[in-house]
């Protein structure tokens, strides 16, 4: 936790550690090969996290049910014994490409159109779902 992570003076603000849960689950969805965006990220805050502190960040799969992804996450202080200090459950929904491209800013899906990497992780899905 750095200095720009602050809410309270010399602990990490709580919109920040729900983003750190968020990218964490969310990225169980490249390990499954799946394009899905968070449909609820329900959170627990049971311990103040101090800034300049190392979050170990943990996330697994708990269930697939259609299009529906639960999967929970854990944040532990100082490493993977630390104590719990944040922890999530959460649902994602799989979508198609097109959620972005019907939904995001022109400008930015042509950057990302451009962006070789972007296509090449978006063609993946398609060729290799
Ligand atoms: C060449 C191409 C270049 C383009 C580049 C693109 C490449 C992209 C590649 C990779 C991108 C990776 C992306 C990372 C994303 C990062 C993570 C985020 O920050 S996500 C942002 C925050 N989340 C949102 O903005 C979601 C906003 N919500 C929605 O869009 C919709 O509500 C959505 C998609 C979640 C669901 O809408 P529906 O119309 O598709 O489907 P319905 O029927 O409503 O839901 C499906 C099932 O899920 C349940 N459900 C949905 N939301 C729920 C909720 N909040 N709680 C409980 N159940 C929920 C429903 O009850 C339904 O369940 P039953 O099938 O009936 O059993």
């Amino acid at each position: 936790m750095r200095p720009a992570h602050q809410g309270a003076p010399g602990l990490a603000h709580g919109g920040v550690l729900a983003t750190a849960l968020d990218e964490t689950l969310g990225s169980l969805n490249w390990l499954l090969r799946t394009i899905a965006v968070t449909g609820r990220l329900e959170t627990d805050f049971r311990r103040p996290v101090p800034v300049g502190s190392v979050l170990h960040l943990e996330a697994e799969v708990t269930a697939v049910a259609g299009r529906k992804i639960y999967s929970t996450a854990t944040g532990r202080l100082g490493g993977p014994e630390g104590p719990v200090a944040v922890r999530a459950d959460a649902l994602f929904v799989e979508v198609k490409v097109d959620h972005f491209i019907d939904n995001g800013r022109p400008e930015e899906i042509r950057v990302a159109m451009n962006d070789p990497d972007q296509i090449r992780r978006a063609r993946a899905f398609e060729v290799n779902p």
